[in-house]
């Protein structure tokens, strides 16, 4: 195989590759013989793996290339699968012949290919390169291989064998489907791109049963009027009301035909078929069609039913298909709700903060402020470190304190005690500390007395239960206030009771005088009346 890509020695050498763009509005001659690879002497144009690279690379030529099968011929071109050389990565490249072109069809076909090129996701096949073969007029476009074949081969494989798909499998092309649709339809710089073509054909399958979908935009320009390809193959099962009508192709109609294959997928045939392009025209208007086969649930015949509607106000946007309710928990169910714009962003800004694409400066003062930011978060944490050791030594004091009230308590309670067997009245210090020096025994005591009337209130007020050690220790920061409010009452009650022992003893010593007093005087009443007896 011929692989030189010829060169125009006449050309004006380019410093720096334009972007694709640019040569795709310039739209001139000399923008498609760049585009062709005719421009630079020196650094002849080439796609590279990479758009946004402003590198200029050396060109991909055939020989760079090792063609390893054919996979099949369509109406415009041959596909084939090949290895790059330098990698040994599995590719695809799909030949056309673009010798009986016009010149404005050259030019759509660079616009469209380096359109193709900006299409970055998961379910649209890559494209990675174009090379021109001037000498045999041929463009190779180098894509993704697809190893799973396309939908086309899978739908009569499975019409032979009679078998019908999984609903799963029917919900996951239907998710994907829509997801690489979303992206074309709502691209950033608000201009859709249209497939055109959407049939089984033109959607492939990758290694893991994932929709790849083909041939973007490709349709355009080999279906144009004066097109090399105006040769149609097939019966368009899938052309959308409005296009039979004669009236213009749009995003809706793109859903149209995601709606029959969808159809199709299931009953393992198109909605609408026909033996001759008028009667199917007819049928199209109408917009007639059986259910999708009992199998399938009757959400997924509702899903597809509604993007099936003649009336192109009522048929679903893409937005709409994936906001439905049923598909929304499908993508969710099934994973597949990862969404590759958001990969793309992650990647561009992985790839921003990386050092290779950023100037040294730039990445030192990143780093600068990174090490700054770090020295004050391990500030920060030693003074919190600081405050807890402080907090720490605040509550050891505190416990100190705490088990010398209760051990001072229990001291004097017992004294108290020894004091007041006499019997006084008010036994109230002696019942608690009794109560105490049993729960300093048996920590399982219960600590609270319950007694058993109609509203189980507790019989002990608050500051009469005295918590067992145990539970001291967890406790005992809200306990040393009601421990110092025991211990003020206790020394109050003792004062009172010393008082009343005070005015006791004084009492005893006062009618003690007045019985001695009374005494001798009895004594002599006794006398004398003993006697007078
Ligand atoms: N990227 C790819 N990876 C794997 N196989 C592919 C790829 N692109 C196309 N093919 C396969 O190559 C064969 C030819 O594809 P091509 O697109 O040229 O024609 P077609 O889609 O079959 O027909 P037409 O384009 O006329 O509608 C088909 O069997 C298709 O499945």
């Amino acid at each position: 195989m011929a692989g030189t890509v010829e060169i125009d020695p006449l050309a004006v050498p380019v410093k720096i590759r334009k972007q694709d763009s640019d040569i795709r509005l310039a739209g001139n001659k000399r923008a498609i013989d760049l585009a062709f690879g005719l421009g630079d002497a020196h650094r002849p144009i080439s796609a590279t793996d990479d758009c946004r690279t402003k590198t200029p690379r050396m060109p991909s030529t055939l020989d760079d290339f090792a063609v390893i099968s054919t996979i099949g011929s369509g109406s415009y071109g041959t596909c084939r699968k090949i290895r790059r050389k330098k990698d040994g990565k599995v590719l695809a490249w799909k030949e056309m012949d673009y010798g009986s072109m016009t010149e404005t069809e050259k030019q759509m076909l660079v616009s469209e290919v380096n359109l193709l090129r900006e299409l970055r996701h998961s379910n649209i096949v890559r494209y990675y390169d174009r090379i021109i073969d001037r000498s045999n007029t041929t463009i190779y476009i180098i894509m993704e291989y697809c190893d799973r074949g396309d939908l086309a081969s899978l739908i009569s494989r499975c019409r032979r064998d009679e078998v019908y798909m999984e609903e799963d499998f029917v919900w996951k092309i239907l998710v994907q489907i829509t997801q690489a649709l979303q992206e074309c339809h709502r691209r950033k710089n608000g201009k859709a791109v249209l497939h055109r073509d959407l049939k089984p054909a033109n959607i492939f399958l990758d290694s893991d049963e994932n929709v790849k979908l083909g041939d973007f935009g490709l349709a355009r320009v080999l279906h144009h009027e004066t097109s090399f390809a105006k040769t149609y193959v097939g019966t368009p099962y899938y052309m959308s009301p409005e296009l039979v009508n004669n009236m213009s192709y749009n995003e809706k109609s793109d859903i149209w035909s995601m709606g029959c294959i969808l159809y199709e997928l299931c009953a393992l045939r198109p909605p609408f078929t026909a033996s001759n392009q008028h009667e199917l025209n007819k049928k199209i208007r109408v917009g007639d069609f059986a259910r999708i086969p009992n199998k399938y649930t009757d959400g997924l015949n509702n899903v597809v039913a509604k993007i099936i509607r003649v009336e192109v106000h009522k048929r679903p946007t893409i937005d709409e298909v994936l906001n439905e309710p049923l598909v929304m928990k499908k993508r969710t169910s099934l994973g597949l709700d990862f969404n590759q714009r958001d990969e793309g962003r992650r990647d561009s800004r992985q790839r921003l903060s990386s050092p290779e694409s950023r100037s040294h400066t730039d990445w030192e003062e990143e780093l600068r402020t990174r090490e700054q930011k770090l020295d004050s978060r391990e500030r920060e944490l030693d003074d919190r470190e600081n405050r807890i050791c402080l907090k720490e030594k605040l509550l050891e004091e505190k416990l100190k304190r705490a088990e010398m009230l209760i051990r001072e308590f229990g001291r004097k309670g017992s004294v108290d005690r020894d004091v007041f067997q006499a019997g006084d009245a008010d036994m109230s210090l002696e019942s608690r500390s009794s109560c105490l020096s049993k729960r300093k025994k048996d920590p399982d005591t219960p600590k609270k007395k319950v007694t058993f009337d109609m509203y189980g209130k507790e019989n002990c007020r608050k500051k009469d239960t005295v918590p067992s050690t145990d539970t001291y220790f967890s406790t005992f920061t809200d306990l040393e206030g009601d421990y110092t409010d025991l211990y003020l009452n206790e020394l109050a009650k003792r004062r009172e009771l010393k008082e009343k022992l005070f005015k006791a003893k004084a009492r005893a010593m006062e009618i003690r005088s007045i019985e001695d007093d009374i005494r001798p005087r009895a004594k002599n009443t006794n006398s004398n009346l003993l006697f007078f007896r």
